[in-house]
């Protein structure tokens, strides 16, 4: 009896599968480019993309073309793989829209409504608008106020270390971007214990980070464990009552908060939008200033040559050095430091693998360089991969290697780079392109600079275990990847030569 329902279970899903396998699948039509289904129906090829999306898409890239459509989870994407056709696709704003996507990203993600423009008419850009208070000067006074905040954080992280202290690299980076991103962005509660408080959130938040890969591919929350109820306690730590207390709130949150208040949105929902906004600002920027720290390390010569540039700056403004006393850098001085610059942009092009994605609002022909066009179907997604561009030997000489001065040219910042013969408009793109690109990134930018240059000052420092350090995977197109584990070093306040 029981072998009969075996038999008849075991018959009904193979037959099921097999009815599955037969389906229809997508045909290319005239124009298209090359298509691959996978063999899978849904899935498609999810799992090789997610297993290594580099090496899939070169080898799709070998047997198609530079340009082919796959399916992954049941979308079509196409990827546009030669960088000198970037250009074409980042210009199509109208046809190709990214804001539409990312909302709905978003407010799935962080739990917030959707931002339609017919129900919060004007939202969406006036949040933009805000940004500009994170470019150009109006940069000056965040930047300072992170300056203070990290060497107020480092100071009482190295209070007790008098001779060699060994910590996990990337917990090290994440405590103290953390906590000074946060009282930089965030300002303090003047009663509160601010480290605790802070220490609290961002052991909240990194559990939700961990998940958040699975909550893009819309992985039921309900299925990550405790990550619905940890979502929830980060989001109540924006309530109005709590942000009510807080002093100090630099000006693009108290403008975002303004600007939420005037629109009939519940509490929950403003507080999930700070909340979205505190992942944009940390999310990336610990991984990034971990990867730039870790190279810097493991290449003794290039941190003397960065160290050589921050001393001389500080000896030119007539600064000392050491914990004990305040450094002060301007963010023209942070500008002029280019090895410095050049040595995070190199860690950038190593570890940046966020994907430039665009949704197709009609049916369209892409033109390209040279009279090429390609014809697009409406709801198909565009994408460009930045590691594509960033790993190619044509472009980077050697491109698995980590050269610190890659961005330096006669003592300036290096921004000619040729493929094909051509100068790329972009060829390096951590911070997306177009429309999509990231308004934090010039403060994102200042922040590793500053702490770097002032963890330098400070300690002398060496790796204690000598394992070579590989990407974890799982953030593949998402941004800045994160290491696969963690890595033990050293730090002494630095023995000072004055
Ligand atoms: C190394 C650090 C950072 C990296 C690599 C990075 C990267 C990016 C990328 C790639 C996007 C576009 C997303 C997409 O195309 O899907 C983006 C968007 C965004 N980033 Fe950053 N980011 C960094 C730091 C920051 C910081 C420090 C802030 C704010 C303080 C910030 C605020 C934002 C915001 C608000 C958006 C969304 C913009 C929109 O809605 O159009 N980011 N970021």
């Amino acid at each position: 009896m029981l072998d009969t329902l075996l038999y008849t279970v075991t018959g009904l899903v193979l037959g099921g599968l097999l009815l599955l396998l037969l389906l229809p699948r997508r045909q290319r039509r005239e124009g298209e480019p090359p298509l691959e289904n996978g063999w899978i129906p849904f899935i498609g090829l999810a799992y090789e993309f997610h297993k290594n999306a580099l090496e899939f898409l070169i080898s799709r890239q070998q047997k198609y073309g530079d340009i082919f459509t796959v399916h992954v989870a049941g979308k079509y994407i196409t990827f546009i793989m030669d960088s000198t056709q970037f250009q074409y696709v980042i210009k199509h704003g109208k046809q190709l829209d990214f804001h539409e996507f990312a909302n709905s990203l978003s407010s799935r993600t962080f739990d917030h409504p959707r931002l339609t423009e017919a129900k919060f008419p004007h939202l969406n850009d006036k949040l933009h608008r805000i940004y500009k208070i994170m470019q150009g000067r109006a940069l000056d006074k965040l930047t300072d106020s992170m300056m203070g905040n990290l060497q107020r954080v480092f100071k009482w992280k190295f209070s007790q270390a008098t001779d060699w202290k060994a910590e996990k690299m990337y917990q090290f980076c994440c405590c103290i971007m953390f906590e000074a991103s946060f009282m930089t962005l965030y300002g303090r509660d003047p009663i509160a214990d601010g480290h605790k408080v802070i220490s609290e959130i961002r052991e909240k938040f990194t559990k939700f980070d961990a998940k958040f890969p699975y909550l893009v591919i819309n992985i039921p929350i309900a299925l990550l464990g405790a990550t619905k109820k940890i979502r929830e306690e980060l989001i109540h730590f924006f309530f109005p009552n709590k942000m009510e207390k807080r002093s100090e709130i630099s000006e693009v949150v108290q403008e975002r908060k303004n600007v939420l208040e005037q629109y009939e949105l519940q509490d929950y929902d403003r507080a999930a939008h700070h909340f979205a906004f505190l992942w944009a600002s940390v999310g990336n920027t610990i991984p990034a200033t971990f990867w730039a720290m870790y190279y810097l390390v493991r290449h003794p010569e290039a941190l003397a040559a960065v160290r050589d540039e921050i001393d001389h700056l500080l000896q030119s403004t007539g600064q000392k050095k050491g914990p004990e006393y305040d450094i002060h850098i301007t963010r023209e001085q942070l500008d002029s430091m280019v090895l410095l610059g050049s040595a995070i942009k190199e860690s950038f092009r190593l570890c940046a693998a966020s994907m430039n994605i665009r949704l197709v609002q009609e049916d369209f022909d892409l033109e390209l360089e040279g009279n090429q066009t390609i014809r697009l179907r409406k709801d198909d997604f565009i994408a460009l991969y930045p590691p594509a561009l960033h790993m190619d030997p044509e472009i980077y000489e050697d491109p698995e290697r980590y050269k610190y001065d890659r961005f330096v040219e006669n003592g300036k910042e290096k921004i000619l780079f040729y493929k094909k013969g051509k100068k790329l408009k972009e060829y390096l793109m951590p911070f997306g392109s177009g429309t999509s690109k990231c308004p934090g990134r010039f403060f994102a930018m200042n922040e590793i600079k500053q702490f770097l240059a002032v963890l330098l000052i400070y300690v002398d420092m060496e790796l204690v275990e000598h394992k070579a350090l590989g990407h974890d995977n799982r953030r593949s197109g998402l941004g800045i990847l994160l290491p696969n584990s963690d890595i033990m070093f050293r730090f002494k306040p630095r023995t000072l030569d004055l």
